[in-house]
């Protein structure tokens, strides 16, 4: 479905005034390549600034790279951008694609004749995603008025009322509570699975992707990191928790045998370690008096930045 070879894009900014005028080039995206085949739901992970957009915007036909060779279905993005547009949808939790003062009924009735949708099956759809994505208690209320989670759901059934064969979801529940983003997760799911649409997915989230992505895409300064099984990449490298801990009083000395001290202020410290939690619980109350702690799973940016930090490379899982 996605062929990427050898992709490369760089930004040139302009730096300074006057005679001191310069031009700065930036690669965002290096050499960069993978293939997804129909029906995959991808993670596409890495740090702020990593170059994530970038290949998006390629893919959708946005930008126009330096160099390499895309197609998405067969088409060149930036070439054939109006038949590439027909076949995908797109999602994006920090902006709407929907009308803003228009109820959210009127915005899907225009997207029919945007996308020249045969009515029958705008109908079909719509239905189907009211019913899925429980639409019908704010159809009639203008976007601008919707709440963040209503707002992901009606922005999710506008982008695929068109029956897109390619979804792109950029932080598809960011700023949701834990209910609506099982909500969002548990939809993407089904209509991967029931309309075999092949999902593209940019996030910090690491629940995202655990939920919905068995493969992941990972870069940083453009270059692409690792590409593979989410469960060969946390078991290589995510397996590293950490425990917050607040004592009763400050301690001086907050070194802890067997535990790796990442962090300490009066009265406070963080450790990381491997595997359960009992034995560094254990370890930290018989140090000094404990008032609370917390056991954090690593998130994805740190993750992320282990992989980079650790050479994947040399470590030979890619
Ligand atoms: N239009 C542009 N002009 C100049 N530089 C740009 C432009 N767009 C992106 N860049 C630079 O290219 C690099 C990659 O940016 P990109 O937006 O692809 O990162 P990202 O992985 O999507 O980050 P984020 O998670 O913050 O959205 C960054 O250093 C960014 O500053």
């Amino acid at each position: 479905m996605i062929h990427v070879e050898h992709l490369r894009k760089t930004f040139t900014t302009r730096t300074g005034r006057f005679l001191s005028a310069g031009r700065r080039t930036h690669e965002a995206v290096r050499d960069v390549s993978f293939h997804i085949p129909r029906g995959e739901i991808v993670g596409y992970l890495g740090p702020n600034g990593a170059g994530k957009s970038t290949t998006v915007k390629i893919l959708t036909g946005l930008l126009v790279p330096d160099s390499g060779a895309v197609t998405v279905g067969g088409l060149t993005p930036w070439q054939d951008r109006r038949r590439h547009v027909a076949r995908l949808g797109a999602v994006f939790g920090q902006r709407t694609t929907l009308w803003w003062d228009l109820p959210v009924i009127e915005s899907l009735r225009l997207l029919r004749h945007v996308y020249r949708i045969p009515h029958a099956r705008w109908q079909e759809n719509l239905d189907t995603f009211t019913d899925l994505l429980d639409l019908r208690p704010f159809l009639h209320t203008p976007a601008r008025a919707l709440s963040l989670g209503q707002r992901m759901r009606a922005d999710l059934a506008a982008a695929l009322l068109h029956d897109p064969e390619l979804l792109f979801l950029d932080e598809p529940t960011v700023g949701l509570d834990v209910v609506a983003k099982d909500r969002i997760r548990d939809f993407i799911a089904h209509i991967n699975r029931e309309y075999e649409v092949t999902v593209l997915l940019t996030t910090h989230d690491l629940g995202d992707v655990e939920r919905l992505a068995r493969r992941v895409l990972i870069i940083d300064h453009g270059q692409l990191l690792f590409d593979g099984d989410l469960g060969r990449l946390q078991a290589a490298y995510g397996s590293q928790r950490e425990l917050h801990v607040d004592f009763e009083a400050p301690v001086e000395q907050a070194d802890v045998p067997g535990l790796t001290l990442l962090s300490h202020e009066p009265g406070r410290a963080t450790y990381a370690f491997t595997g359960a939690a009992a034995d560094p619980i254990a370890r930290v109350t018989a140090h000094a008096p404990v008032r609370d702690l917390t056991v954090r799973e690593p998130d994805i940016e740190a993750t992320i930045r282990r992989i980079y930090e650790g050479d994947l490379l040399r470590a030979g899982v890619r």
